[in-house]
């Protein structure tokens, strides 16, 4: 049966790399007989641009209707001085993420080989780094109550509420841990539980779903510790689940120890439509120019062939195809050192289909 993927290149640099991943899936799906549709829907600024509004009705009709939705980014200086619940990210991107029930956000920091140069850490400390982030994407301080009012003594004051329900921690926590077991079986729950009461019941609920998975260890750490052994030791993490700004935070950190920004894929699940991302934005200083690396978007890709086609020969062929374009000294800007083969984005994604090619025959 054919499937529908959805395309939302969005703004800047997704106008790029999108392309880029699709020009990648599409090589997959011919050699491994996937039948997919494409159909390419509007969102974020290019949505404000097009149809007055970040995040219209058909975009979501397309979304609801499809097997997976490919990402670019969305936002960038043109659309910065709409109030905040008009703009492209908190009018299209978090409402998305929401109505679509994606709640859990996996984001991969895995670090090929040819790069340990282009990593900020020492060889040995970062070596064969393969650690998975999951991020809580529908709750906390992104989704609770706010307001801005002018208090009795005049001053203008703003509030953000960072809520959590216990199902919403057990849910996050509880996959973590099955992710966990599928790979080195330890799972760091990270939070602030010697401030935020928030984060004391996630503690205590991270304890409690802990008993089910005796043959993973459990560890807390408090997220300003864990942002620093990110750069001391990160080859200690394997799984780490935390809430979903303390993600967003540690997430962009921990992409360049993978090299860069743009080499951090990203999978929104939890749904009954999955959403593929890069973990990067629309990188407006970059937009345009064909600078941007699309290793991050043809990574999602394969996570998407993984979590919603049921191909995992198609996500392997991908990775595989990723690690030699890199071996064999192909980079973009982003990754640039000494002797390297300077590429575009359009290039570095042509690089990469032709190599997937080659090893599916
Ligand atoms: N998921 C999303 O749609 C998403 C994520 C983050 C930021 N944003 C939005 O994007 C806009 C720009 O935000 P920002 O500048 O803080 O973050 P950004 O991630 O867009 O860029 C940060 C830096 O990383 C570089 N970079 C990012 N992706 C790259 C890539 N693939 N290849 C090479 N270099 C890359 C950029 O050039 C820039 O120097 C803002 O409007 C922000 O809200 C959107
Ligand atoms: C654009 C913004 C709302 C978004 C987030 O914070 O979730 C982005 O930074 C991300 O990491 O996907
Ligand atoms: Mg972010």
């Amino acid at each position: 049966m054919t499937k529908l993927i959805a395309l939302l290149p969005g703004d800047g640099i997704g106008q790029e790399i999108v392309p880029q991943g699709r020009k990648v899936l599409e090589v997959v799906a011919s050699r491994l007989g996937l039948e997919l549709e494409f159909e390419e829907g509007l969102i974020g600024g290019a949505a404000i641009d097009a149809a007055g509004t970040p995040l219209p009705e058909a975009t979501l009709d397309l979304c609801r209707r499809s097997t997976a939705i490919l990402l670019g980014a969305v936002g960038g200086p043109k659309w910065d001085n709409l109030p905040v619940h008009l703009r492209p990210e908190a009018g299209a991107l978090l409402p998305l993420r929401k109505q679509l029930g994606l709640y859990a956000n996996l984001r991969p920091a895995f670090l090929f080989a040819p790069l340990a140069k282009a990593s900020p850490l020492k060889p040995e400390l970062i070596e064969g780094l393969d650690l998975l982030a999951v991020r809580e994407l529908t709750g906390g301080l992104y989704f609770g109550e706010k307001k801005t009012f002018r208090r009795e003594d005049g001053q203008e004051t703003a509030i953000d509420t960072l809520v959590y329900t216990e199902g919403e921690i057990e849910r996050i926590v509880r996959l973590a841990f099955e992710l966990a077991r599928k790979r080195r079986r330890k799972v760091t729950s990270v939070d602030k539980a010697n401030v935020l009461e928030s984060s004391r019941l996630w503690r205590r609920v991270a304890e409690r779903v802990a008993q089910d998975y005796p043959d993973v260890t459990l560890e807390h750490m408090y997220v300003d510790n864990c942002a620093m052994q990110l750069v001391r030791w990160p080859k200690q993490f394997d799984v780490i689940v935390t809430e979903n700004m303390f993600g967003d935070i540690l997430t962009d950190q921990a992409s360049v120890l993978a090299g860069s920004i743009g080499m951090l894929p990203s999978a929104s699940l939890g749904g009954e439509v999955a959403l593929y991302e890069p973990s990067h934005g629309s990188a407006p200083d970059i937009a345009g120019q064909d600078k941007a690396n699309p290793l991050a978007t043809i990574l999602s890709v394969a996570l998407m062939l993984k979590f919603s086609l049921d191909c995992e020969e198609g996500a392997k062929a991908i990775e595989q195809a990723v690690a030699e374009v890199l071996a064999e000294g192909y980079r973009t800007a982003d990754l640039w050192e000494e002797g390297a083969k300077l590429v575009g984005c359009r290039a570095m994604g042509d690089l990469v289909a032709e190599k997937v090619a080659a090893i599916l025959g």
